[in-house]
């Protein structure tokens, strides 16, 4: 198959790669660039997958993958230009960054498709969203999806809903860290050891997402059968409802949602 260089081996980039040898890849078939040469060489020495230079990938790789922040990407569209052509399928992993920015940068008819990936992807368990810019064809759009589906589970939708999944699963994993980080402090207020905390969190994380992931039922259903009438878990509710902790979850995604449509403006010509 393919050649896939990631251009930006920063924590996404490297989950990718991860992921990808995790499931399989072999790493001839990957490459990367990165502006940091440290940072280059250890990744090199983790995974055994070549750094190379930007004009290098992109000889190489069939497959671009732009990993780098929404802030660094002029500089990059900029080397890549005169290096790629439309036979090179240009995917993007920023955030907020529309498909259009980079067929305004790249020739003319580059094949461009936007992911929002997450960086479970590091354990195989990714959730990302791909979209097709304009000169991408289905075909594209499942050469994209098949790469992903090896490292996590994988749906499609337009463009315009990239910025709401951003903030839902782009980010969403480090709502649940947060979630776990603030559960180990309860439990250290409670007395208990911070190692002893930890795994009754971090375990009941792991069970409570596999309930969510393999049973049929609603997460209301899920939630209801652990709030036994006049029991502990209906006190704990009521005081995260009395702190407003359901709107403020609401007001925290959709501010997600906001910088992500920012990040995109911020590069309109
Ligand atoms: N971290 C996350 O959970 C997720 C990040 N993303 C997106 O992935 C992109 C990267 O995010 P992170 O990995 O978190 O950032 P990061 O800062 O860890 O990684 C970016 C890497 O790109 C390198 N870089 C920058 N310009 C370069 C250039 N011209 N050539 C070569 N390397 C270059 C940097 O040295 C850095 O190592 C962002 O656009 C972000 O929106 C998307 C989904 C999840
Ligand atoms: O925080 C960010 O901007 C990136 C995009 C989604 C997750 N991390």
């Amino acid at each position: 198959m393919s050649t896939i260089a990631v251009l930006g081996a920063g924590k996404i980039g490297e989950a990718l790669l991860s992921g990808l040898l995790h499931s399989g890849r072999p790493a001839s078939e990957l490459c990367f660039t990165e502006r940091h040469p440290e940072r280059a060489a250890e990744l090199t020495r983790r995974y055994g997958v070549e750094s190379v230079s930007v004009g290098d990938a992109a000889k190489r790789a069939d497959v671009l993958v732009v990993a780098v922040k929404p802030q660094d990407i002029e500089p990059l569209l900029a080397e890549l230009a005169p290096l790629i052509g439309p036979d090179s399928l240009v995917v993007s992993l920023c955030a907020g960054l529309p498909t259009a920015l980079y067929e305004r940068r790249l020739p003319e008819g580059t094949p461009v498709v936007r992911v929002m990936p997450n960086t479970p992807m590091l354990v195989n368990e990714a959730m990302s969203a791909v979209s097709a810019g304009r000169y991408a064809t289905p075909e594209h759009v499942r050469t994209v999806a098949a790469v992903l589906s090896s490292v996590g589970k994988v749906v499609e939708v337009p463009e315009s809903q990239q910025d709401a999944v951003t903030a839902l699963s782009g980010s969403g994993p480090a709502y649940f860290f947060y979630l776990v980080e603030a559960m180990i402090d309860a439990g250290i207020l409670l007395g208990l050891p911070r190692a002893v905390a930890e795994q009754l969190i971090v375990q009941s994380a792991v069970g409570a997402a596999k309930m969510l992931a393999d049973s049929d039922e609603h997460p209301v259903i899920l939630r209801e059968n652990v709030t036994s009438p006049a029991g502990t878990t209906i006190n704990a509710i009521r005081e995260l409802e009395k702190h407003g902790v359901r709107a403020a979850l609401l007001a925290a995604i959709e501010a997600a949602r906001d910088r992500s449509v920012e990040l995109g403006r911020a590069h309109e010509d």
